[in-house]
């Protein structure tokens, strides 16, 4: 078997929290964020770590950095154990949080680089061959001089992936990495984590709400809820635990009735010449589309994808997943079938 490098063996975190209860009444109460979690993940592998808000997942990955300590049960990262060995394990580690950033607001990115390339003590050789590369690979080039508070979120993005790769880590904890960035910078972060894991077996925990993250990312999906794993395996596997739906958008010609769709797929909604098909997001949708299409007059199609939510709501209660389509002004329901 691999070597694993994260591992968690009943690992749990509670929380102290303080409530008002009358007026000058509080009461304490014990939020059990983390609940016996387990699971191990070996080195260079890319693991999806997703789940609905309030799930766990910040505070897994704040125990898997020392951040915080677990109340219960056993952790370690390299074989160290994060909260006691901080500074040790830092430098081994990266960290991207989307939503904030480790890079100094009002210096040049470039700044920021030196900084770290100090606080790491990465040795001069490997700092200027690694911040070449990464320039290069995140198209940082023009960027380096600019301050922080100027780059926009894409921008500040690349610039601070850059930052959690400079020192060479074994291991990069990434917290929606694509959150809020156009359709190029995705790609864009994406291909260059895909080449960083295959190049330098760099094992990564990404925690994120874009499936597309997780389909062209990762191989392995675990799945918390209430501070549990519920699910870890393929993603075709979740689909199929959380029988999620995949919608196809089919523009004909002119105003037909409903397509006559082979069973699962049915169409769930029709607005003019246009037309909404759900299909099982585990099957392919060539076989649909060739149905179709030797059928009906089309003029364009497109598959959307069922988001994180509908999959993971779907799994958890077996509520309908079935993605909904745009609101429209002039939509309509699905017309009764004669
Ligand atoms: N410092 C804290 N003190 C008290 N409760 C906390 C603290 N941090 C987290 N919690 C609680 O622990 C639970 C898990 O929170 P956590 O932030 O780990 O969830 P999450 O899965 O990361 O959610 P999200 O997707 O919204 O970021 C929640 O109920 C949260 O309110």
């Amino acid at each position: 078997m691999a070597e694993a490098f994260i591992e968690l063996d009943r690992v749990e975190k509670v929380f102290e929290v303080r409530r008002r209860a009358g007026f000058l009444r509080r009461e304490r109460r014990q939020v059990r964020a983390v609940d016996s979690l387990s699971f191990t993940v070996a080195r260079g592998e890319m693991v999806g770590y997703i789940g609905p808000n309030g799930a766990g997942k910040s505070t897994t990955v704040k125990m898997l950095t020392g951040i915080l300590t677990p109340s219960a049960g056993r952790l370690r990262v390299a074989g160290i154990d994060p909260s006691r060995e901080r500074t040790r394990l830092a430098h081994r580690m990266g960290v991207v949080f989307g939503q904030r950033t480790t890079l100094w607001w009002d210096l040049p990115l470039i700044d920021s680089y030196r900084l770290m390339h100090r606080m790491y003590r990465i040795p001069d050789a490997r700092y200027r061959e690694n911040l070449d590369r990464l320039v290069e690979l995140l198209g940082l080039g023009e960027l380096l001089d600019v301050p922080v508070r100027q780059l926009s979120l894409g921008q500040r993005m690349r610039g601070d992936i850059a930052a959690a790769l400079l020192h060479d880590p074994e291991v990069l904890y990434l917290d929606e990495p694509t959150i809020g960035l156009d359709v190029i910078s995705r790609t864009r972060v994406r291909d260059f984590l895909r080449q960083v894991n295959a190049e330098r077996a760099t094992t990564v925990l990404l925690t994120t709400h874009d499936l597309q993250d997780i389909e062209q990312l990762c191989s392995r999906v675990m799945v918390i809820d209430h501070g549990r794993l519920v699910y870890d395996g393929a993603l075709a596997g979740l689909h199929e635990v959380g029988e999620s739906e995949r919608t196809l958008v089919v523009d004909l010609e002119r105003e037909l009735p409903p397509i006559e769709a082979p069973a699962p797929a049915r169409v769930v909604r029709v607005v003019g010449p246009r037309q909404w098909l759900a299909f099982p997001a585990s099957e392919s949708a060539a076989g649909l589309v060739a149905r179709i299409a030797a059928r009906y007059p089309l003029v364009d199609l497109s598959v959307r994808e069922p988001d994180i939510e509908a999959v993971i709501a779907k799994m958890l209660h077996g509520t309908e997943g079935t993605p909904e389509p745009p609101p429209d002004r002039d939509a309509s329901p699905v017309p009764e079938s004669s």
